[in-house]
């Protein structure tokens, strides 16, 4: 047996704007985040702990911010494709967990249906994918509330 263990780690700023999307959930805030995509800083991180553990380079690669193609795509695209990869290359994803580190907005009343979006996206039970978060007690850039950083892991399974 194969057994796989990926990270991913994101980080996006802070911008002008009325909402953040994060883990696929689109939440009202009083600023948005920058990013070339929908900047969702969850569904980013894990999508690179997918690719982590394929050992298959990072969503950058796969998904040049340079490419006009990605201006404001959404993010479940990169996730579909990491996990696509991962089928094609024999693994099964048995477990994700992403921990969102930011003062505001609040995760926990989102939490559930953060996990339910990203585990139907992946083709799995939601009871194998974690969303939690923690804030940084004020500290750094999170702290400071400048942006919204992410981590993940990701075990991948091929029998
Ligand atoms: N953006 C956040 C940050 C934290 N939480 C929840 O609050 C708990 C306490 O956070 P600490 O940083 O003081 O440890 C944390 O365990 C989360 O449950 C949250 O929902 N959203
Ligand atoms: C997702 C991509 C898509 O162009 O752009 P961003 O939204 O800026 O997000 P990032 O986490 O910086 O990853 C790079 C890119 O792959």
């Amino acid at each position: 047996m194969d057994i796989r263990t990926g990270n991913g780690f994101d980080v996006h700023a802070f911008d002008i704007g009325d909402h953040v999307v994060l883990c696929g959930v689109k939440i009202p805030h009083d600023h948005g985040l920058r990013g070339h995509s929908d900047a969702d800083v969850g569904m980013h991180a894990v999508t690179d702990a997918i690719y982590g553990g394929l050992a298959r380079g990072d969503i950058g690669q796969h998904f040049p911010p340079s490419d006009p193609q990605w201006k404001g795509a959404e993010s479940h695209i990169f996730l579909r494709h990491a996990v696509q990869l991962a089928t094609e290359m024999g693994f099964t994803l048995t477990h994700v967990d992403c921990t969102l580190i930011c003062e505001h907005p609040k995760i926990g009343p989102h939490a559930s249906v953060m996990r339910e979006t990203m585990a139907g996206i992946m083709g799995m039970e939601m009871d194998r994918v974690s969303v939690k978060a923690t804030t940084s007690e004020q500290l750094g850039f999170t702290g400071r509330g400048e942006g919204i950083a992410a981590l993940a892991t990701a075990t991948l399974v091929k029998t």
